[in-house]
């Protein structure tokens, strides 16, 4: 059966910041054509591969990567806030058989979101529990990070859990490419900052908006004074390059540390959509379909979007 991909960054200031030129407008057509993508493709499962900032996996027990079984939506930003439509029997199927292949996964009965999954949902099907969903959490901001490598052979032995599974599945990854937004790290937090990031669930209506203020103000900074955030367009390219010229294994070589230099600290979502190319990559030789990229240094986002399937999707 076959699968497909769409990947997409994803950035809150998408809601509130006016980036110059005809950012706003690209980006809009780029969405529209992977909606009609995504129509076309007639998904029955949507595999959201996607990371956290905080919202739902804390430092009290950080997975690399986690399966909801079941799962929520914060609606942090102004999305969509409540239930997933988790396809609960898929979903298990997913946790039992990349298990049953070697590859490490925390499963979740009460998997907590964010941004990271809703922003993609909403702007591809319209609502956070429009289509059936797994969702699978992939960790790219809280550290140490893992290699790589193992985000790579986990999106490899999700593309054969779901081969299995007899089903049209879109893989949705989400995040990237190269940015870095002002998000607090464990290592320089203050005392109150890291009770935050170890057990920070339910915060008060005041600290949301507080914390989502900042990250605003950041982009809003950039927007009045036209100078760049961390933004690495070469480094973006290179990587929308190597997805399509189907060069997934070149990652293996890259350490965390590379990463983090030349993209900054969340360019690590990358592993998202590494993780739905490798899925991918198990059914066959995939084609990218079309792919867009803009560094948009008021989203704090080198911004891509891209689409691929297999050559032949009967
Ligand atoms: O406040 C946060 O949680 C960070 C928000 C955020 C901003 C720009 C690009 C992103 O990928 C992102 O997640
Ligand atoms: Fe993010």
């Amino acid at each position: 059966m076959p699968l497909a991909v769409v990947t997409a960054s994803h950035s809150p200031l998408m809601h509130t910041v006016e980036p110059r030129g005809d950012a706003r407008n690209a980006v809009g057509s780029a969405f529209a054509q992977a909606r009609s993508f995504a129509a076309d493709f007639r998904p029955d499962l949507v595999v959201v591969v996607a990371p956290d900032h905080y919202n739902g996996m804390f430092y009290d027990l950080m997975p690399p990567f986690c399966v909801g079984t079941a799962a929520e939506a914060v609606g942090d930003y102004g999305t969509g806030q409540g239930r997933l439509a988790v396809d609960r029997h898929a979903a298990q199927h997913v946790v039992r058989e990349v298990l049953a292949a070697g590859i490490d996964l925390a499963m979740s009965e009460r998997m907590v979101v964010d941004h990271g999954f809703a922003q993609p949902l909403e702007l591809l099907f319209g609502a956070i529990d429009a289509v059936p969903v797994v969702p699978v959490f992939v960790n790219s901001v809280a550290v140490p990070l893992g290699p790589v490598r193992r985000t790579r052979l986990l999106g490899e032995e999700l593309g054969r859990a779901l081969l299995a599974l007899d089903r049209r599945v879109l893989l949705l990854g989400s995040g990237g490419l190269s940015h870095d937004p002002p998000l607090p790290t464990l290592q320089d937090a203050s005392p109150e900052v890291a009770a935050r990031l170890i057990a920070g669930r339910h915060p008060t209506p005041e600290e949301r908006a507080a914390r989502e203020g900042r990250v605003r103000d950041a982009g809003l900074a950039v927007a009045a004074s036209k100078a760049g955030p961390r933004l690495n367009p070469d480094w973006d390219r290179a990587f929308l390059d190597l997805l399509a010229e189907r060069r997934l294994t070149a990652t293996d070589a890259w350490t965390n540390e590379w990463i983090t230099d030349e993209a900054g600290n969340s360019a690590h979502e990358v592993r998202t959509w590494l993780a739905a190319y490798a899925a991918l990559s198990v059914v066959g030789p995939y084609a990218v379909r079309s792919s867009f990229y803009r560094p948009i240094p008021e989203w704090i986002a080198g911004f891509g979007i891209t689409m691929a399937e297999t050559w032949r999707n009967p």
